[in-house]
């Protein structure tokens, strides 16, 4: 099995870049989806989300109120580290079974999509590093345009809240540029497919 990371700041297209990959074959593991699962009511990281960010936070008595919580740590980096110290071990965990579970399977790629690939170690876990870039005034628009109601402060905080993108050039196996248009983007990715076919089939001559 081969395990990619995908990575890239905030809206530089990882979630659309995970769709092409999906339609060729991949499974993809998302680490966005796993941080709000283990955050439902009742499970073991909701309650301590609530013991230390208190019961403000909840939208309906009930339910974490994601866009409040997102403004209170998103503006303070001590509260960020807070919430990571309790979300990211029990992200890190769900991921690692997940790849387990896929081994077993036999799965031939599999796709773990984490904005925090390189700050969590999920990179540790994985085959090749995929860095997703855009410019960044593409990533401010695109933001904007699909978080309703985001002003430029807090698209910057949010993006001022990840690894720099050089940071995480450094650390790339393969870069896709996502500043053009998607048919762009799906040509880069038609190209990295067809090398992981071409290796698929050098490794059965080699049989
Ligand atoms: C603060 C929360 C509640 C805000 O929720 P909201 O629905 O507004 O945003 P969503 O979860 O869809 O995240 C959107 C994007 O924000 C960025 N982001 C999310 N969490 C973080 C973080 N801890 N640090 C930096 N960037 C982050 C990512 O690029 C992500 O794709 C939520 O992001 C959260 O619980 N974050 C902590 C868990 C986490 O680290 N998730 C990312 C795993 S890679
Ligand atoms: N090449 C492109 N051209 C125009 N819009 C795009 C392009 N790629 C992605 N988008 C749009 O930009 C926004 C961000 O993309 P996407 O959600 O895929 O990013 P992401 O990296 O998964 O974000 P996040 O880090 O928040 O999970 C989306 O609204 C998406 O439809």
């Amino acid at each position: 099995m081969k395990v990619i990371g995908l990575t890239g700041g905030i809206a530089s297209g990882k979630s659309t870049i995970s769709m092409l990959l999906k339609n060729r074959g991949a499974v993809i593991i998302d680490a966005d989806k796993i941080a709000r699962e283990i955050m439902t009511p009742g499970k073991p990281v909701w309650h301590a989300v609530i013991e230390h960010f208190g019961r403000e936070i909840l939208l309906d008595g009930k339910n974490i109120d994601r866009k409040k919580l997102g403004r209170i740590v998103f503006s303070d980096p001590k509260l960020l580290e807070t919430l990571n110290s309790i979300t990211h071990p029990a992200i890190v965990q769900e991921i690692k079974e997940r790849l387990d579970y896929y081994r077993h399977k036999n799965e031939k790629v599999v796709v773990v999509d984490a904005a925090l690939l390189l700050e969590i170690g999920l990179d540790s876990l994985v085959d090749e590093v995929w860095v997703v870039v855009v410019d960044e005034k593409n990533q401010l628009k695109r933001l904007m345009d699909r978080e309703k109601g985001m002003d430029l402060e807090e698209a910057r905080n949010r993006i001022r809240a990840q690894m720099p993108l050089d940071e995480k050039i450094k650390m790339a196996d393969k870069i896709i540029d996502n500043s053009g248009s998607i048919e762009e983007t799906e040509r880069q990715i038609d190209e990295l497919w067809r090398e992981i076919e071409l290796s698929w089939q050098k490794k059965l001559q080699q049989y």
